[in-house]
């Protein structure tokens, strides 16, 4: 039987494991700095932009169609009655966009909604708006998914 994990765990270590590969490492210093402003505000960006372009927005753990945690599966499930268009990125395959989008919105958790360019909450929040009815009225105008033809 042949499976290969994948992830790192190599299970044929030959016991001795020197770990001898710095040859050419010209600048490595002990104070990596973790996050760095530097040139990374391209994150940041895709954030502003991604919702602005669309009117839901979720950060979510999988895709909606393969969620990935059951916090983020509610979420969707919720949004999904509504029958609006849902755009979604998996944080969990990007680290860095997880950490700008935690940062932008000042929330520690995901799922994270954004609906007409500003943060609504997590999974507790969608639900308790969909309860209230609240949801109803924030997604009300945004254009059905699927009802390109309106009948009047
Ligand atoms: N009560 C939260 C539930 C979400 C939550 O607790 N998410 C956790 C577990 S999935 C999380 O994102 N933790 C930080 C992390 O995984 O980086 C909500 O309303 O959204
Ligand atoms: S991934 Fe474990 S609770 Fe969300």
């Amino acid at each position: 039987m042949n499976y290969s994990s994948g992830l790192g765990g190599a299970p044929n270590a030959n016991g001795d494991t020197t770990t001898t590969r710095v040859a050419a490492d010209p600048d490595t210093h002990q104070d990596f700095q973790p996050t760095s402003k530097s040139s990374e505000m391209s994150f940041d960006d895709i954030v502003a932009q991604d919702i602005k372009e669309h009117p839901v927005v979720i950060y979510m753990k999988g895709y909606p169609d393969a969620p990935r945690c059951g916090f983020s599966a509610l979420a969707v499930k919720i949004l999904k009655l509504y029958g609006v268009p849902i755009s979604a990125r998996d944080i969990l395959s990007d680290l860095k966009l997880k950490e700008s989008v935690k940062a932008y919105s000042n929330w520690p958790t995901f799922p994270q909604v954004f609906i007409k360019g500003e943060f609504v909450g997590g999974s507790d929040i969608i639900l308790s708006m969909h309860q209230k009815g609240e949801l109803k009225d924030l997604l009300g105008d945004i254009a059905q998914e699927g009802e390109q033809n309106g009948s009047s």
